[in-house]
């Protein structure tokens, strides 16, 4: 009857109509709350500025956008959103410390890091909730079980030394190309499997199909279709289901890290955990840790180290390739016959030490940190917003704001007028004390949701540098060089890759001394 049908209708366009007005209106308003920020304007009706964000090089725009408006201003999000970019300090101390809880990671983010790992630490915003990760993981991070692994970190960066040994062997001069973003890609897995779950994955021997399904995550960010995805997630999370190629390849990706972990949680139960300061044992033997939760740790911490740390290993090669004079100097420093423990790692590398904080400072993996406003609230600023006298701002509920870590960590005015450049002298002497605890060194964030990965992430480094690049085999036995032109490259993380291709590289040429 169409009266039944009118009025079985009527209820849900109605329905419609009101949801419909109230995002509109909800837009609106915030605009209107918005509109004495200054910032570029709007060039698409549906992409606003995020073309510019995704056609320059990665953190290009919004350094360009910095010199222009200053240290907050807004840009356009898709249909209409407005986003607000941050790096005055005092307001960047708010968002990631004093007030993080008001400012959680937006709905997009947090899908993101539920579709790949499920609701761990990434995942959750609960106060509580997160506290109680954090102890959880807690003692594996800390200081002594970092030390405690460092052995195994040499191991497998003895086992990486080898194959490019023996890559070498084929040449009549003794000289290879190899791709040393592939090597730190497997390399970064087998030392997270080793010291983290006293796990073989023999990446880098015999391959893994989680290795290489991490690869295909990657070289596929470059097209369109990523950048839809990256664009779209701020206002709808859920276009992480789409049943779309590179949908297909995340699920892909939380299957296999899943199934890795749960089977590696299984057999750690019959272990034999004498002396074992693994995080897995670790876990063993937290009292509330159920097999789900478990796992879910396991496979966060995974693609946690994987992406951050294999891009920071492709980083430090591309600059100690670039700068042979340091190459030289790196190589006195740590030309010694045994292999250096934790504490020596941490003390009698100065130069090391530089190199891998000023590679971190240059090209942090994390090239923004997002975040979203809990509630309608006013954010304190350290210098007016530019062309006005306010020293805060109102932001409206449900405002997505980032904090570009490249702009931060690039500032002349901390930096220096040469710190578009990588000179890790800059960090001999006094410079490390004298950020301690400042918002201008943010690749590991900070505040309650600081990397708690970060000694782990270091030790791992340092061995790879000391072991591949400068002690025993590399340093001593090949020199190497960049053998093409380099850029950054947007994916999860930002990697290498040879200017103009698709996928992340770093060819170099390494030749036996
Ligand atoms: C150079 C290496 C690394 C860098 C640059 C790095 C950077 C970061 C950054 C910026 C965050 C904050 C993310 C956000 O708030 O959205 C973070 C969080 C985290 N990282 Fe790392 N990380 C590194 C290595 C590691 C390693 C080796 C592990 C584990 C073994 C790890 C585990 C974690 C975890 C569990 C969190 C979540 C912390 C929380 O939310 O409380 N990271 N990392």
């Amino acid at each position: 009857q169409p009266a039944t049908m009118f009025s079985s209708l009527m209820f849900p366009v109605l329905f419609a109509l009101l949801f419909t007005t109230h995002i509109i209106w909800r837009r609106f308003s915030s605009i209107r709350t918005l509109r004495s920020l200054p910032g570029p304007a709007l060039t698409h009706w549906i992409w606003g500025n995020e073309m510019e964000l995704h056609s320059s090089l990665p953190g290009e725009t919004y350094a360009y956008w910095s010199k222009i408006y200053g240290q907050v201003f807004k840009f356009w999000g898709v249909f209409g959103t407005q986003v607000i970019c941050v790096t005055d300090r005092v307001a960047v101390a708010q968002i990631l410390a004093s007030e993080r809880f008001r400012f959680p990671k937006p709905a997009g983010a947090r899908a993101w890091f539920k579709s790949i790992s499920g609701k761990g630490i990434l995942y959750v915003e609960d106060k509580e909730e997160h506290a109680r990760q954090r102890k959880m993981i807690a003692p594996a991070m800390n200081f002594q079980a970092t030390k405690a692994i460092t052995p195994k970190l040499f191991d497998c960066a003895k086992e990486l030394a080898d194959s490019w040994e023996l890559c070498t062997k084929t040449d009549a001069d003794s000289v290879a190309e190899i791709d040393a973003a592939w090597w730190a890609t497997r390399y970064s897995l087998d030392t997270i499997g080793k010291a983290g779950f006293s796990w073989n994955l023999s990446s880098m021997t015999k391959g893994h199909h989680l290795a290489a399904t991490l690869d295909s995550l990657t070289n596929t960010e470059g097209g369109f279709a990523a950048f839809a995805m990256r664009a779209l997630v701020w206002a709808f999370p859920s276009v992480l289901q789409i049943p779309s190629a590179k949908g297909k390849m995340i699920q892909e990706a939380r299957l296999q890290l899943r199934n890795v972990s749960q089977k590696l949680w299984n057999d750690s139960k019959n272990m034999d955990k004498d002396g074992d300061k693994s995080l897995l044992t670790l876990m063993q033997e937290a009292d509330d840790l159920d097999d789900e939760q478990a796992v879910t740790h396991m496979a966060t911490l995974i693609s946690a180290a994987f992406e951050t740390v294999s891009a920071s290993i492709s980083w430090v090669l591309y600059e100690i390739a670039q700068h042979p004079e340091i190459q030289e100097k790196l190589r006195e420093e740590v030309s010694t016959d045994e292999d250096p423990d934790f504490d020596t790692l941490h003390s009698k590398f100065p130069l090391l030490d530089a190199v891998y904080k000023e590679t971190l400072r240059l090209h942090s993996p994390v090239l923004e940190l997002h975040h979203v406003s809990s509630k309608t609230q006013t954010l304190r600023l350290g210098a007016p917003l530019q062309g006005s006298t306010k020293n805060e701002i109102l932001v409206p509920k449900g405002t997505v704001l980032v904090v570009p870590v490249s702009v931060i960590q690039t500032d002349p005015e901390v930096w220096g007028p040469d710190a578009e450049h990588w000179k890790p002298e800059r960090w001999l002497g006094k410079r490390d004390q004298d950020l301690h605890g400042k918002a201008d060194f943010l690749a590991f964030s900070m505040g309650p949701r600081v990397c708690p990965g970060r000694l782990f992430a270091e030790a791992e480094i340092k061995a790879s540098c000391l072991i591949n690049v400068l002690i025993i085999v590399l340093l001593r036995m090949f020199s190497f060089e960049c053998v093409q032109p380099i850029e950054p490259f947007q994916s999860f993380v930002v990697r290498t890759k040879v200017v103009g291709d698709k996928t992340s590289s770093l060819p170099l040429k390494i030749k036996r001394l």
